[in-house]
């Protein structure tokens, strides 16, 4: 589909959004880049015309959601660029003249909201916005803590709310940067490394929870310093770093309060508990302060050495490609320990480092224990780093134990990257014969079997409708996490265990696959741990025991380019096949958005970011993940995300395996040397390097204790909790007031729009809201499962 036309099925543009469209379409169209003569006021106009724009459809719904008999008056007048519904509209304090929402919001405007809301140096913590005087819920402020359980906090997660906002993320990020001095926007790049850094300090010492008890007026920074024992003149300006980033308020003069982000860090817990026992700050806790914890201490350090291990080593090639070379292992003075054999104790002050010696291609960064190894507790000094639990010294104590366990917390403070019901709709599932076989290869110890089994296998209990497609699971890991696992379901759901429906088994990914019956291969967040050889070859096993019918589900982050893709224009031969996708998209957004949203997907980055520095591992772009599946015998077919996530759903077909050079001698397996193909024109995938594949290498990067990988879920929900969180949904929670939400609502998976079966044919559709996202027509899920996954309109 063209760009023009698919801006025509986007939206009706506003006025300044339409003359900027005008102007760039059809340079954009031919992808070549924007000409010098389109002013920069015009783009600047235009992304504030987007900000209006998105501004209006997230307070729709939020009017939508009160009583509309209390909700403004709308007046006829200039359609929303977006709406479905009749706008609320201003009126103008000058003339009593209503006008609709337009773009960019007319000056009156602030006047308007000025008569309602007040300065921020003179805000309350009482909401007294314009929205509680008509009745209907206001957007969550920004200076009282946040309450997942208020409807304003639960509508944030409603599809329409999510794309306005990414929006309004990427217009203003671009905005900043447009207009602020370069020096200045280079400094906040260059320097924002500060932040990390006092986060990290208000997080261990507990200065959040100090806050929570003082209350919305906040606490004089002295009294502060009194409890957590940080010099006050320090705390002061590190506390003042984070108010100016919106992390904190200062309420008055050296006087500071929790604000709806900072807020987020509370574990909840009575400051002087956390005094008594440190060790345990994240017992019982959502995982949120265990996963920034684990963010500002070892991934924060680990990337300040990235140019050390990719650039400045002479072993740079090798640094990126091996899983123990990585930049934490620069950081950490622990070449040839994998992160987790780290966090279990290996590598630190002459422990046991199971890898080869120190080369001269290794830069240590930190080699001491006292420094960056040194195990993070108060008042920690190296000769208490061995201290047990017990608080008996002992020498064989892991010294990372703090951080081991931390690090298992934090994954489950992750659980919100992707909506647990986004695997429902991830996969065609009720396409699958019945008794199909569904393979979780790495699959952790269940969590996504759990929720595929109880929506599509035959439970025998009555509560599965006949048209389920009847799964089995077989769950497969590392030993010591299948143990786990098959604990948790025997707990939890022995039912699904005895009748067969589920079971573990012990499978190390990198060996011959076991299991040749399977209908599904399901690979969730296994492959962005490795680099591409060793992901490679993880493929390559799956698709020696692939039947002609089998389907290669990957779930992973798909990464969209900075720029628009051409894949499918007329000057760039198509030949990786990345039109033949449903579902696989050019751009995200249009001009004068940056094409991947700018931003406002920020977070996938992060996360590629932190899987080099951690493992060497990444995540991938499509063309990444089509060229890696193809290498190993893959097609992608399809790729399915939910509304405003980079994670995707990712289906692949076997074909033949590329250019046989050889079968592994001895190994039974045909285990292929790929010649240096460059499949897609910009692949990256190299053959699969038998040196670097080494088994003490596999063993050396893969956890050994159980230890949980980036994204894992951590946790066994109860189908019934997924179930509440995304059944009782946005308008649920609002219908029946008091109704507690554990956690914030599930999110809303993107289904194909009404009267279309494929996504790529709308390939902007999930960033504009006024297109139905979901409908029962279309929907791959059950029919027993709609009443739960419905859209909320
Ligand atoms: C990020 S976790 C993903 C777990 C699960 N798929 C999920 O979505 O929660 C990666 C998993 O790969 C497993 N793993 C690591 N090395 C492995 C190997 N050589 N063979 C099998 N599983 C392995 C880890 O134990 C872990 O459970």
């Amino acid at each position: 589909m063209s760009i023009k036309e698919t801006l025509t099925i986007c939206r009706t543009p506003s006025p300044v959004f339409f003359i900027f469209s005008q102007l760039v379409l059809q340079p954009l169209s031919s992808l070549s880049p924007l000409p010098s003569s389109i002013m920069t006021f015009a783009v600047l106009r235009a992304l504030h015309a987007i900000i209006g724009d998105a501004l209006d459809d997230i307070e729709r719904i939020y009017a939508e959601s009160g009583n509309s008999q209390n909700s403004r008056t709308s007046t006829p007048g200039t359609p929303s660029a977006t709406s479905t519904a009749p706008l609320p509209t201003h009126k103008s304090t000058n003339s009593g003249q209503g006008y609709a929402y337009a773009s960019p919001p007319p000056s009156p405007l602030i006047t308007s909201y000025s008569q309602n809301v007040p300065c921020s140096h003179e805000r309350s913590t009482t909401p007294t916005s314009a929205s509680a005087a008509n009745n209907y819920p206001d957007f969550p402020s920004l200076d009282l803590p946040f309450d997942p359980n208020s409807p304003s906090e639960t509508l944030t997660s409603h599809p329409i709310v999510i794309s306005a906002v990414n929006r309004i993320v990427a217009a203003a990020g671009q905005m900043s940067a447009t207009v602020q001095i370069p020096f200045l926007t280079l400094c906040d790049a260059g320097m924002s490394f500060h932040l990390p850094s006092c986060l990290r300090l208000i997080e261990a010492s507990h200065t959040v929870e100090i806050l929570r008890e003082a209350g919305p007026n906040g606490l004089h920074v002295k009294l502060i310093a009194e409890k957590n024992g940080v010099d006050k003149n320090k705390l002061a300006h590190i506390l003042r770093l984070l108010a100016t980033h919106h992390i904190l308020r200062e309420v008055s003069p050296n006087v500071f309060a929790n604000n709806r982000l900072s807020s987020i860090l509370d574990t909840g817990k009575p400051f002087e508990e956390l005094i008594r026992s440190p060790d345990t700050k994240y017992n019982d806790t959502n995982g949120v302060s265990a996963f920034f914890g684990m963010c500002t201490d070892e991934l924060f350090k680990s990337a300040g050495f990235l140019t050390e291990a990719y650039y400045l080593s002479p072993q740079k090639h090798k640094n990126g490609r091996e899983p123990t070379r990585a930049p934490f292992n620069h950081a950490f003075g622990c070449e040839g320990v994998g992160f987790f054999g780290w966090l279990e104790g290996e590598g630190i002050d002459g422990k046991r480092v199971n890898g080869p010696g120190r080369d001269e291609g290794f830069i240590p960064g930190v080699a001491t224990p006292g420094n960056g190894s040194m195990t993070h507790r108060r008042g920690t000094s190296t000769a208490d780093m061995y201290t047990s639990v017990d608080g008996i010294h002992d020498p064989f104590a892991n010294p990372n134990r703090f951080r081991l366990e931390r690090f298992g917390k934090a994954m489950t403070g992750t659980a919100s990257w992707e909506a647990p019901g986004a695997v429902l709709n991830g996969f065609d599932w009720q396409s699958l014969p019945k008794g199909s076989i569904v393979v979780d290869v790495g699959g952790g110890i269940g969590s996504t079997s759990m929720l595929l089994a109880h929506a599509f296998s035959e439970r025998g209990d009555g509560l599965s409708d006949e048209d389920v497609p009847g799964l089995k699971f077989i769950i497969q890991d590392r030993e010591v996490v299948v143990d786990m696992g098959e604990k948790a379901w025997k707990a939890k759901f022995p039912d699904l265990v005895d009748s067969g429906i589920a079971r573990f088994q012990v499978h190390d990914f990198f060996t011959p696959q076991p299991i040749k019956n399977a209908s599904v291969f399901l690979l969730r967040v296994v492959l962005h741990d490795w680099p591409d050889a060793f992901a490679q070859r993880i493929l390559l096993r799956l698709r020696e025991a692939a039947r002609p019918d089998t389907k290669l589900l990957i779930a992973d982050f798909v990464l969209p380019l900075a720029c628009a893709d051409n894949f499918g224009s007329a000057q760039h031969e198509d030949e990786s096949g990345l039109t033949e996708i449903q579902g696989a998209e050019t751009m995200l957004a249009l001009a004068p958005l940056l094409p991947n949203l700018g931003k406002a997907s920020a977070n996938g980055y992060w996360m590629d970011m932190t899987m080099q520095c951690m493992f060497n591992g990444q995540e991938r772009t499509l063309r990444e993940i089509v060229s890696l599946a193809h290498s190993a015998g893959w097609k992608v077919t399809k790729v399915t995300k939910a509304p405003g996530s980079l994670f995707g759903y990712i289906v692949a077909i076997p074909i033949d395996i590329p250019t046989q050079r050889r079968a592994r001698a001895g190994s039974g397996s045909a285990f292929f040397e790929i010649p240096n193909s460059n499949y897609m024109g910009g692949s990256t995938v190299d053959p699969p390097n038998e040196a670097l594949l080494d088994v003490q290498e596999i063993g050396r990067a893969s956890s050994r204790c159980g230890t949980p990988t980036f994204g894992s879920r951590m946790d066994l929900p109860s189908y019934e909790e997924a179930r509440a969180r995304f059944g009782g949904g946005v308008r649920g929670a609002l219908r029946k007031p008091g109704t507690v939400l554990t956690r914030p609502p599930l999110k809303l998976s993107i289904l194909p729009a009404a009267g279309t079966t494929k996504r790529r044919d709308r390939p902007l559709s999930q960033w504009f809201p006024n297109l139905p996202l979901l409908s029962h027509e279309t929907s791959l899920l059950p029919a027993h499962l709609h009443h739960q996954f419905r859209s909320p309109h």
